[in-house]
């Protein structure tokens, strides 16, 4: 830091920069009094550096909240195309540790990747009533590739949490964007479906008449209507249901996204549940990464648990990442019926995936 860097003056100009959050960021590491998040990153506790690209959206500027309030974040970068000024100004005044900046902009998407640990993309369209998330895939394909291409450039070693639909499509596309890169690394490309198991531990648990925090419901497969699979034969702790409450409990899980979408009628899809989820999914990859045992989700991720190149199972999470894919375990009739029907969706939303990127 330079000599002055208490002075009174600089002091002044340490707080100007943060007010300013469009302005183009600069890199750490150089010294000038003027890089303030730099500065305190690196006196303040340790952290890991993580970025929201869509912060601006429903999904982003509360998981931007989210992620302000979570102790293992010394450094978070907002990214959006709109409104990032707003967006950082504001959680840059809560009083928790992360030093915020915000980046607006393609310009500015190399200085918001450049350092970070973690990227959390929740950038991209969201349904309207009557769409599929298939529906998405024209205009959120292109996103993700231009996203996934400026991680590849400038953090290349970052784990991905990708959060953008169509999942089933856009972590194969992010895979073929790592790869034409050099830079893929399967362990850490994680589709994020932690919100199916939050809606399948919330329905379970009303209808067990318990708190949702007691219930663990493993949801495979993939983020799509049928491709959503919760093994009720697998809850933890161990109980039974009739058929009817099978049957019951499967529908709503799959069909929870639509259910939140007609409800908004027409105003976007899940955005807070989903920040939640996102959140709740992100501190566990963080604790994964400073070195935690046992930390254990549900991820979207490159697999051989099937045929299919890419499947949604447990995973452990640890420095690199996905260090443990985790078989399906055993199967019922109905799950094994499940499964087969999920197997052929999700295989034409890969192929779909891979297709993109190979015109
Ligand atoms: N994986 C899941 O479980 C899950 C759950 C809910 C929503 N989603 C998906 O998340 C996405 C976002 O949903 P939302 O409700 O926050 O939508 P939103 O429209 O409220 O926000 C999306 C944000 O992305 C930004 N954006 C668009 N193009 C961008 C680009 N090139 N770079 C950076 N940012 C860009 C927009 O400006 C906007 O701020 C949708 O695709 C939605 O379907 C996924
Ligand atoms: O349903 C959607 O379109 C958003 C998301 O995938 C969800 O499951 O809520």
């Amino acid at each position: 830091m330079h000599p002055d860097a208490n002075s009174p003056s600089h002091r002044i100009a340490r707080v100007a920069a943060h007010l300013n959050p469009t302005r183009p960021q600069m890199e750490e590491g150089a010294g000038s009094a003027l890089r303030p998040a730099a500065c305190r990153a690196k006196g303040g506790a340790p952290g890991f550096k993580v970025a929201v690209l869509g912060a601006a959206g429903g999904i982003g500027q509360s998981l931007s909240l989210l992620m302000k309030m979570n102790p293992l974040v010394s450094v978070l970068h907002l990214y959006d195309v709109v409104n990032t000024p707003g967006v950082t100004a504001d959680v840059s005044h809560m009083d928790t540790s992360a030093v915020v900046r915000g980046f607006l902009g393609p310009q500015q998407l190399e200085a918001a990747l450049t350092g970070m640990d973690l990227v959390i993309i929740p950038a991209g369209l969201p349904r309207k009533p009557g769409m599929t998330r298939d529906d998405l895939f024209n205009k959120n394909a292109g996103i993700v590739r231009a996203l996934c291409e400026g991680v590849a450039k400038s953090c290349p070693n970052a784990i991905v949490n990708l959060i953008s639909n169509p999942v089933n499509s856009t972590v194969p596309i992010a895979a073929e964007v790592f790869k034409r890169a050099g830079t893929y690394s399967p362990k850490r490309l994680l589709g994020v479906t932690t919100l199916d198991v939050a809606r399948a531990n919330t329905f379970v648990a009303e209808v067990l008449g318990v708190d949702p925090k007691e219930v663990n419901v493993p949801v495979v497969g993939g983020h799509a209507g049928i491709t959503i699979l919760p093994l009720l034969s697998q809850v933890s702790p161990p109980c039974s249901f009739t058929p009817d409450e099978i049957s019951y409990l499967t529908t709503r899980i799959q069909n929870g996204g639509t259910e939140v979408v007609e409800a908004k009628a027409g105003a976007g899809s899940a955005t807070l549940s989903m920040a939640f989820a996102a959140a709740k999914f992100a501190d566990a990859c963080l604790r994964g990464m400073r070195g935690d045992a046992g930390v254990v989700e549900c991820s979207y991720v490159a697999s051989e648990v099937t045929e299919l190149p890419f499947f949604a199972t447990k995973v452990r999470l640890g420095r690199g990442g996905a260090e443990e894919i985790f078989p399906l375990g055993p199967l019922n009739d109905f799950e094994r019926a499940g499964l087969e029907k999920a197997k052929k969706e999700l295989s034409e939303s890969i192929q779909k995936g891979v297709s993109f990127m190979s015109k």
